[in-house]
């Protein structure tokens, strides 16, 4: 993958020089997804990517999983490489669907993960930028997320908002260096998802894991974030880098702020000239 060695660091998540072609193989056309793509985020951070569709914010997070491999530029996970880092479980993944285990319940679903981790646990003790936090108790997690009286309950039972809270609060349950977010919330109404935003708020605020999130949504990035990527259409690259410097905890009365939607609007213009860019055939 590496043409170059990336300057990796135990406390950041590093992209560097990106370069992500698929395709090409078996007379397909090739698909430049991500071309020239830097990015680094602190331990800590709450990072939106943001972008036009089909601009690489998916490959971008699948690289860092180590899902994909870049095919030059270096990635690198607390100063990991991808595979290792997923290998040892440092790396939690919360997709559009959340996966359930439809035979387990709520509490056996977020249980699950950190009772079959323990090989990943010990590998991830002998990487140096893996900082050891104790498994968190799931019923308090999803009390927190607002699941404590459905704790027995089957997945089927359950609404599509509240099985992705239980799909987060088994991303947070592992305590993984980072959590990956693939537009977690796109699948709900726009009700369930200002609740959900807010349930996350809470739970990152108090857990503070390290998440790299993707959306559509530039109110739902300036709500979450520290700091919000917006991508250019394809090939991706990143057009900008907006710090949201509003302080923490962000309540109802911040979100209706000025200030929140000054920086709205400063991402809606980087967005519109990622768009005016426009997107290339190859
Ligand atoms: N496995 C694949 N094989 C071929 N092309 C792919 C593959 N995965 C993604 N692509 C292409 O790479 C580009 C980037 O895709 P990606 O899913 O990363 O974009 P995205 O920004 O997440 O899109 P969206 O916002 O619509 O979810 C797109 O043109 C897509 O069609």
């Amino acid at each position: 993958m590496s043409t170059t060695r990336v300057s990796s660091s135990p406390d950041q998540i590093v992209v560097s020089d990106a370069l992500k072609i698929y395709g090409g193989s078996g007379g397909s056309a090739e698909v430049t997804a991500l071309s020239h793509v830097d990015l680094t985020v602190d331990r800590g951070q709450f990072v939106s990517i943001i972008g036009p569709s089909g601009c690489g914010k998916s490959t971008l997070l699948r690289l860092i999983a180590g899902l994909e491999r870049a095919d030059s530029g270096d990635v690198s996970v607390f100063g990991a490489d991808p595979d290792q880092a997923c290998a040892a479980k440092m790396i939690g993944f919360v997709p559009q669907v959340p996966a359930l285990l439809p035979w387990l319940s709520v509490v056996g679903n977020v249980t699950l993960p950190s009772k079959v981790n323990r090989r990943a646990d010990a590998l991830r003790r002998t990487l140096p930028g893996h900082v050891h936090r104790e498994p968190a108790d799931p019923r308090s997690l999803l009390a927190k997320i607002g699941l404590g009286d459905s704790l027995d309950r089957l997945p089927h039972q359950l609404s599509g908002g509240m099985q992705q809270r239980v799909a987060i609060a088994r991303a947070f349950a592992i305590q993984a260096d980072v959590l990956l977010m693939d537009e977690p919330f796109s699948a709900l109404d726009e009700f369930t998802r200002e609740a959900i935003q807010v349930q996350l708020l809470e739970l990152w605020e108090q857990m503070r894991t390290t998440v790299v999130f993707v959306t559509h949504s530039v109110s739902e990035a300036v709500v979450l974030s520290d700091k919000v990527v917006v991508m250019s259409a394809r090939p991706g690259r990143i057009e900008a880098v907006v710090d949201i410097d509003l302080p923490r905890p962000r309540r109802q009365g911040l979100l209706e702020s000025s200030a929140m939607h000054e920086y709205e609007d400063l991402i809606r213009g980087k967005l519109q000239t990622a768009w005016a860019a426009g997107p290339v055939t190859r």
